[in-house]
């Protein structure tokens, strides 16, 4: 089929690449010309694993273009996705002015028949307003068909998620509709949940504020072991088992970060307000992670009394390992705080130094390996589960440091790794290790 996506962001992107492998023609469409310039030089703007590969195998077959015009790009569409960015507003709630915006050109320049697929997160109602908008100022009289198709992919693994997630969820009020949309996604062995629009809007914000919740309940779990000596990995562990809770997402740490649980957290409280629903679950889950994401520096302060004049090394920039993405990571709070306290911050990250100079306090330093972060530091603070930093030789790291303490926020290390290297080690719902010995 001839597709046309409409933003070259992590889902777009990924969505228009995946959907040319299989085998439909693909065109993807951003307002940002630096973006399309670098695409159309097999460059992918966005660091995922496995996705500049498979684009330029796409473009090289002649399935996969990119473009600034939207004229060009909905010419021959007979898909349309909508994958632009749906950012929170100051009181949290969605800002639709770039959907707004993608409804406007989709009227100005549709010329025949097509389904739109919003992709993008968007709150309930959103399908039919922008339905209505497009139809209202339709420059050709054709026929437009919505259909709601919320992406559940995860940066990092976001090729992988798209060929093997969990479900697809297709909202629509037409039958066929949902046959088109079975149709293309035929070839993924994924099972498809078919419902109305307005169910498959809040499929989406339910998915992401309950696995908020599971993280940010985790998170209050791992409070109390460190105040009763239990330990929170084997505690999730053992609920894990349980297969009506499950293993996954019972990992605790410094909170969620990311672009989208902070955002549609916020969202769906707004989105619930607006009916009138105080929904106070969800403001407990948000206000839990706002403390979590700041619990390594309590820890640093109750060890240190102060941690003016320390050096602090941050491990781990960006939201998870596997992306270069620092929307809302845990590490913006830390650096803040850290630098407001009068520490000396130098950070590391794989590969996301870059955008993080851009949103850390311009006192923040960047190193560019893990040796050169934590070479002379007073503190090390474990911010991300790089692969890289997990597989760090702890008696390595206490000869390189000055103090050789660690503030492990996510408990990247066993106890047992961490006494026998000898270094001072406190991590998320456990034992703190002395440099001898465990202690409580
Ligand atoms: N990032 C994720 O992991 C993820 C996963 C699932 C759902 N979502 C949702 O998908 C949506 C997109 O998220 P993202 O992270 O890909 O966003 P993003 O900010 O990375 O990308 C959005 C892209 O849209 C482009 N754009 C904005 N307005 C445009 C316009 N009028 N015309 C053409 N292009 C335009 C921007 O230039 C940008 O390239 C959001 O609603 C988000 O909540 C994101
Ligand atoms: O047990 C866990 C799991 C995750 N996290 C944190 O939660 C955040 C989000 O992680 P993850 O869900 O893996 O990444 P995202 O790319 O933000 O993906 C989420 O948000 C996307 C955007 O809506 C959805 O599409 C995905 O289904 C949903 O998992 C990160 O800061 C993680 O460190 C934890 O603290 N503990």
């Amino acid at each position: 089929m001839n597709i046309a996506v409409i933003g070259t962001g992590y889902v777009g992107l990924v969505t228009g690449v995946c959907l040319s492998e299989l085998g439909h023609r693909v065109i993807c469409i951003d307002q940002n010309p630096d973006k399309i310039s670098i695409l159309r030089d097999g460059i992918s703007p966005i660091y995922e694993p496995g996705l500049e590969p498979l684009m330029i195998d796409n473009m090289d077959a002649g399935r996969l273009d990119f473009t600034t015009s939207m004229e060009e790009g909905l010419s021959s569409a007979e898909i349309i996705y909508i994958t632009v960015g749906t950012p929170p507003r100051e009181d949290g709630s969605a800002d639709l002015s770039h959907i707004s915006q993608v409804a406007d050109e989709i009227a100005a320049h549709l010329q025949k028949e097509a389904v739109i697929v919003i992709k993008s997160t968007v709150p309930v109602g959103t399908n039919e307003y922008v339905k209505n908008r497009i139809e209202g100022m339709l420059a050709n009289p054709v026929r437009i068909r919505m259909v709601s198709n919320p992406e559940f992919l995860r940066e990092g693994s976001a090729v992988q998620d798209t060929f093997h997630g969990d479900r697809i969820i297709i909202g629509t009020e037409d039958e066929e509709s949902a046959s088109i949309m079975e149709k293309l996604y035929s070839h993924l062995q994924i099972p498809v949940y078919t419902t109305d629009i307005r169910s498959s809007e809040m499929i989406k914000y339910a998915s992401n504020a309950f696995l908020a919740t599971k993280i940010s309940f985790m998170n209050e779990i791992s409070n109390v072991c460190e105040k009763l000596g239990a330990d929170v990995e084997s505690v999730a562990i053992g609920m894990g088992l349980d297969k009506r809770i499950g293993n996954q997402f019972l990992k605790a740490g410094i909170g969620y970060g990311g672009s989208c649980f902070p955002k549609d957290t916020k969202a769906l409280m707004q989105i619930a307000g607006n009916v009138h629903y105080d929904f106070k679950l969800l403001k407990s889950v948000i206000e839990v992670n706002a403390d979590q994401q700041t619990i390594l520096i309590g820890k640093a302060l109750e060890r240190f009394g102060t941690v003016r004049g320390k050096r602090i090394a941050l491990l781990g920039l960006a939201f998870k390992p596997n992306t270069d993405d620092m929307r809302e990571a845990p590490s913006i709070a830390i650096a803040r705080h850290l630098i407001n306290l009068g520490a000396e911050v130098i950070g590391y990250d794989p590969v996301a130094n870059g955008h993080a100079e851009h949103v850390l306090p311009v006192q923040v330093r960047y190193a560019e390996t893990l040796q050169e972060a934590l070479w002379q530091a007073d503190v090390g603070f474990i911010l991300t589960e790089w692969a890289e930093i997990c597989a760090l030789d702890l008696h390595q790291v206490s000869l390189w440091m000055r103090e050789a303490v660690l503030f492990d926020g996510r408990n990247c290390f066993s106890l047992g790794q961490a006494a026998a290297a000898g270094v001072e080690y406190h991590s998320i719902g456990r034992k703190s290790v002395a440099k001898e010995r465990l202690f409580v």
